[in-house]
């Protein structure tokens, strides 16, 4: 069908289509950076809190309890340095005497005893000789015996006259953890023995324990005393229900008597400062800090689970890392929304071209009357756009079936058409073809050029056929009309104005071309040389306006006698004629040359000035008639007279026109109206041509 050209639709291409994915690459690849970064900062950041707060915590307990001790051993060194006190004692201590009794001294002492429980809040107070025999508690007070142990520093305080701390103990029967003090007291220089104080661990020095900031769960605070092998725990336990001074937690793996391993302690006991990382006595991965409590062998033991260190700051990490989330989602939200919008904004613009395109596309075709189609092979229909629709016929926007479009095709062309179209499809190559139709909606017959192709790539050529159909029947109406022009300029350029017969440039052509065609077939060629006799004559007398007329009168006369196809009469020139006859012999040629001279008698033209007995117009004929493949084999073989030296292979048929013009010649010198055969005597006579004898008999 129609024709074929690929519709080619500009369009606005995106030219850096790759600038959004690269743009949101980098940004992911930035903010994924930043946020790594962030993470990292944060986490630093957060550690070092933590650390500090447990710093801190672990000096402000640390100094809270030195503090506590320095009380403690600042009462027991007031207690020494009360002269009172001791004279009181020493005197209660002496044999009876006159003045106050030893009961109302014993009173006086046990009133000092009873004030250090309840003003200094002792919970034990007694007095001991300097063996460490017990000689007077506080009142409604059951007082232990001093351990071995003590008995050394008893001793050590009465040498020293300063108060000498026990520790913390735990007395025997009894659940409570108590600090001891040794007081010394003297009479003089004399040691009268010393008072021994204990106050309640549990309710005046474990509470400085305890003194954490936040409600943490795992955060813990323990005292601890380092022995040989192991450490001693001296306070009691968040975690477990061991009782002051019963846990030992060894040094290393297997330490000596040790009960339980806790890294942390063992960092610190080595000496281990600042942040410590390990395990607790539970095994749990803690956050350790320690301090020495100054004036003791004391250690204090800070730490909090490492899981709940961070897990709040962890928290607060991903609260930050969900906001920076949250933030670069809608970050990304908002790039997407404008990629889509531009997109969108793209699309709309490429529609609007598409449109535009496509208008202009309209427009072209109907400026052009050229329509574009598709062709489905799998469905054999067309698509035809609405020009090409407008071409055969069809309602516009049709799909147009294969058979609807055969029914349109002229009749007697249309196998010729299908065979054209299958050989497409088949070879898939592009087709130009002009065909006549039957246009569907009036019946009108119409010319259409179509062009097919298929897709240049390759995708769909076997399924499509693409193309355009143009309207061509004006197109061809002046094609037809311009040839017809052409040859009627082809046939007035070859005929003479005056007498209608061909001129010499048709002659010079039909003697070639008939010379070839004779020369090819071995066939003979005849030509017959005609001159009007005494024609300057005739012009002197009747005016050349008769003569003109003379000379239509004679080429209609010429003309007559010829009626073979590929005869041709011709005008040679002024008043010369020529007739050629392809095939002809020289007896049919000498016939026609009879039957012109009649024909000429027959026309009966008066002409005062002619040479015959009758005063009538007439002519002379040289004939002649050659075997063309012979005399050219002669005129190659050897010079031939009259040809001269400038004879080329090629003009041989110039020896047609001298034979004729000879003959003619001989026709004159015999005295005209007559016709002459060419023969060798003719050249003879050539060279008297020059004294060719006029009419009149004169030269
Ligand atoms: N009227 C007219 N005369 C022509 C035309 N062409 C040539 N002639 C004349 O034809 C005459 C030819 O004269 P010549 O060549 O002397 O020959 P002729 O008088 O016919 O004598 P022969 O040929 O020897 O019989 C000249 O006078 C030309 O002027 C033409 O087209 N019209």
């Amino acid at each position: 069908m129609p024709s074929t050209t690929e519709i080619r639709i500009p369009v606005a291409v995106p030219r850096r289509w790759w600038f959004t994915p690269v743009a949101l690459g980098l940004l992911l690849a930035v903010v994924g950076t930043l946020l790594w970064w962030f993470t990292q900062q944060r986490e630093q950041h957060y550690r070092h809190q933590i650390e500090a707060s447990l710093n801190a915590i672990n000096q402000l307990q640390i100094h809270g309890i030195a503090d506590w001790r320095s009380r403690r051993l600042g009462d027991a060194q007031a207690l020494t340095d009360d002269a009172l006190l001791a004279h009181t004692v020493a005197q209660w201590l002496r044999p009876p005497q006159a003045g106050r009794g030893p009961q109302e001294l014993q009173e006086q002492i046990a009133q000092r005893l009873r004030s250090l429980v309840e003003h200094l809040q002792y919970s034990k107070v007694a007095l001991v000789d300097p063996q460490g025999r017990v000689l007077l508690a506080a009142p409604q007070q059951d007082m232990p015996a001093l351990q071995a142990g003590d008995l050394a520093a008893l001793a050590e305080a009465l040498s020293t006259a300063l108060p000498q701390e026990l520790g913390l103990q735990q007395v025997q029967g009894q659940s409570t953890t108590f600090f001891s003090v040794i007081a010394p007291l003297f009479d003089g220089e004399q040691p009268l023995g010393a008072l021994w104080l204990m106050v309640d661990a549990r309710s005046t020095l474990y509470p400085l324990l305890q003194t954490w900031p936040n409600n943490s769960r795992s955060a813990e605070s323990l005292l601890v005393r380092r022995g040989r092998d192991a450490v001693t725990v001296l306070s009691p336990l968040r975690h477990r229900s061991d009782a002051p001074l019963s846990l030992r937690l060894a040094l290393q793996d297997g330490g000596d008597g040790a009960e339980e391993n806790d890294t942390t302690v063992a960092l610190a006991v080595a000496g281990g400062r600042g942040t410590l990382y390990g395990r607790d006595y539970r095994g749990h991965d803690v956050l350790a800090t320690a301090g020495a409590v100054p004036g003791s062998d004391w250690l204090l033991i800070s730490k909090i689970d490492t899981a709940e260190a961070f897990s709040d700051a962890r928290w607060r990490q991903w609260l930050a890392l969900g906001l920076l989330a949250s933030l670069a989602v809608i970050a990304l939200g908002g790039l997407f929304v404008v990629w889509q919008w531009r997109a969108w904004q793209r699309e709309r613009m490429l529609k609007q071209t598409l449109q535009q395109q496509m208008h202009w596309l309209e427009a072209a075709q109907k400026a052009a009357s050229i329509g574009y189609f598709l062709y489905d092979r799998k469905r054999r229909c067309y698509q035809l756009s609405r020009m090409s629709a407008d071409i055969f016929g069809f309602a516009p926007q049709q799909s147009v079936s294969l058979k609807q479009w055969i029914a349109v095709l002229e009749p007697q062309e249309r196998e010729h058409i299908l065979q054209e179209h299958e050989q497409t499809l088949k070879g898939l190559k592009p087709l130009r073809l002009q065909y006549r139709i039957r246009r569907a909606s009036d019946g009108a017959q119409r010319w259409v050029e179509a062009w097919c192709e298929f897709p240049e790539d390759g995708a769909g050529a076997g399924v499509a056929m693409m193309g355009t159909v143009q309207d061509i029947t004006e197109r061809k109406r002046d094609e037809a009309e311009l040839q017809a022009y052409r040859q009627q300029l082809e046939t007035r350029v070859r005929t003479d104005a005056l007498t209608q017969v061909a001129n010499r440039m048709a002659l010079d052509e039909a003697i070639a071309r008939e010379w070839a065609r004779a020369q090819r077939g071995g066939t003979t060629l005849a030509l017959l040389m005609v001159d009007i006799d005494a024609f300057k004559a005739f012009n002197d007398h009747y005016g050349h306006l008769a003569g003109d007329q003379c000379l239509q009168a004679v080429a209609g006369a010429l003309a007559g006698c010829v009626a073979r196809s590929g005869d041709l009469v011709a005008r040679y020139g002024g008043e010369e004629f020529a007739v050629l006859l392809p095939g002809a012999d020289a007896a049919q040629a000498c016939a026609v040359a009879q039957r012109l001279l009649l024909a000429v008698r027959a026309l009966d033209l008066a002409h005062a000035g002619a040479g015959n007995a009758q005063r009538r117009v007439s002519i002379s004929v040289g004939v002649t008639s050659v075997d063309v493949q012979q005399l050219c084999f002669v005129l190659r073989g050897r010079p031939v007279a009259g040809l001269g030296p400038s004879w080329v292979p090629g003009e041989d048929c110039l020896e047609l026109l001298r034979q004729a013009d000879a003959a003619l010649y001989q026709a004159k010198q015999r005295g005209r109206d007559q016709w002459v055969l060419y023969g060798p005597d003719c050249d003879a006579s050539l060279s008297d041509r020059t004294t060719r004898p006029s009419m009149d008999g004169k030269p």
